[in-house]
């Protein structure tokens, strides 16, 4: 039984003729996509052939274009030295860039053409520079005629990229007696509310032909592990807590023991806002006590004077503590176990790994007979329920716990990737709050956490709106 596609193709393709699927689609009058369905079905039933070629082509990339038109690098230096003879290292990074001038000695010695000794550079033979050729064969799509091995080093140079394409062919081995009954591939409203169907074959699926990519809706990635995050945290029976972008200096940092002087407060670090507000008095006047002396918690403070006024100062949170901890302050009495996933702020410059607003994954546990060692077993099960299994725990220092560890994780090719901070409230931070109980407290960079389950190494490229990259993830990563 055949399709109507099939019949079209066996009318149309010639006996013996191999086709590219292009002129297969421009012969037989019906897309490419059923052209193939329609081959693929042809050849399981012995009458056609289809062989799937990988192609590869050769593209000269931009820097590669510039060296078409001002010569190799290693060229350049060449003719120079012909010109000048010997020459003194520190002389030729007067005439060129440096990264310019690596390349180019790289090259000439590796040809045998240069002598580097004692600094002075020297021609000792004369070479040629085929490889420009070869590359204006490659911009004029000659690349068939460059050797492998000049294909394989350009590309090395980054002067060239390689291209991968499938082409498909189809050839038609003999044509059956063509039967015309109808059969039906799409089964449509209209087929079914005619009973046309009735006395008609069914087209068989067939679910080894290759079919077109369909993608699918589906959650951002970094979404997606955000999400992942926040059900392990729900199921461990903690509460989502949620606060301001943006907060006064008393919540981020004075509440949090951070001493006025401290450099995270600096402006180089911290974005401030030219607007200020008030806090509570009681409050204030007891972490003003706390940071001058001590208060009643034992501790002798950051001595100095306590300046209400910085406090006031509105600030883009530097890092979710500021939201626990106000979480805790109105909220005192154990049991409490609170997380905060979102977004923070911070003056760095851009790199792979920092960006000026990044998220964090922050949490709490208050209770009267909890400790260090609860903390770690709990950041363990999280980390293991990410699919991190190797932790460990390195020392580290907060203003405002103690002990503090800052975990890592191992993961295969990157070694130990730290992830953030946790430790102990102090009771310099606990006692004036009015908070009753032992705090275990952490916060987690979930932009790194996610660039390890993704296996990126630029976080960058979870704000990127790559579609190629969005259409290849799957919808499950594990
Ligand atoms: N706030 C710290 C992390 C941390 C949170 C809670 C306790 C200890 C450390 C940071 O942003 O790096």
């Amino acid at each position: 039984m055949l399709t109507p596609f099939e019949v079209r193709i066996l009318r149309s393709l010639e006996e013996g003729k191999e086709y590219k699927l292009d002129e297969a689609e421009k012969v037989a009058g019906i897309s490419k996509d059923a052209i193939l369905r329609g081959a693929y079905l042809l050849k399981e039933k012995g009458y056609a052939d289809v062989k799937e070629v990988v192609v590869k082509e050769y593209r000269v990339t931009d820097e590669g274009k510039r060296y078409l038109e001002e010569g190799l690098p290693e060229e350049r230096l060449f003719r120079f030295l012909k010109e000048r003879g010997e020459i003194s290292l520190n002389e030729l990074e007067n005439h060129f860039d440096k990264k310019m001038l690596g390349i180019a000695l790289g090259w000439l010695r590796r040809k045998g053409a240069v002598d580097v000794k004692d600094n002075v550079v020297k021609l000792v033979k004369d070479v040629d520079f085929k490889e420009k050729e070869y590359l204006k064969l490659i911009a004029e799509g000659r690349f068939e005629e460059v050797p492998n091995k000049v294909l394989k080093d350009l590309k090395r140079r980054k002067l060239v990229e390689e291209d991968e394409r499938k082409e498909i062919y189809v050839r038609i081995l003999k044509k059956p007696k063509l039967e015309l009954k109808e059969v039906i591939t799409d089964l449509t409203p209209e087929i079914i509310i005619s009973r046309s169907w009735k006395g008609k074959e069914f087209a068989r699926y067939e679910v080894k032909i290759p079919a077109k990519d369909i993608y699918g809706g589906k959650v951002h990635p970094y979404e997606r592990i955000i999400r992942e995050c926040r059900k392990i945290f729900l199921e461990m029976g903690f509460t989502e807590i949620k606060g301001n972008y943006v907060q006064p200096a008393f919540w981020n940092f004075d509440a949090l023991f951070q001493p006025q002087d401290h450099p995270a407060r600096d402006m180089q670090d911290t974005f401030y806002l030219d607007r200020y507000v008030d806090i509570p008095e009681n409050l204030a006047d007891r972490v003003k006590q706390t940071h001058e002396n001590g208060w009643i918690t034992g501790s002798t403070g950051w001595k100095g004077v306590w300046d209400v006024n910085k406090a006031r100062q509105l600030v883009l949170r530097t890092h979710t503590t500021a939201v626990t901890i106000k979480y805790l302050a109105e909220n005192p009495e154990p049991p409490q176990k609170a997380f905060c996933i979102d977004r923070v702020y911070r003056r760095e410059a851009i790199d792979p790994t920092h960006l000026p607003e990044f998220d964090q994954l922050e949490g709490v546990v208050l209770d009267k007979d909890v400790g260090f060692r609860h903390l770690l077993g709990l950041l363990k099960e999280f980390f293991s329920k990410m699919g991190f299994e190797n932790v460990r725990f390195r020392p580290g220092y907060f203003p405002y716990t103690e002990p503090s560890v800052e975990p890592e994780v191992y993961v295969e090719g990157l070694g130990w990737v730290e992830l953030g901070g946790a430790g102990v409230f102090r009771k310099e931070v606990t006692e004036p709050l009015g908070i009753k109980g032992r705090v275990l407290a952490w916060g987690l960079g979930i932009g790194r956490l996610a660039m390890l389950r993704l296996g990126l190494k630029d976080l960058r490229r979870l704000y990127l709106p790559d579609i190629g990259w969005l259409r290849e993830m799957p919808a499950i990563v594990r």
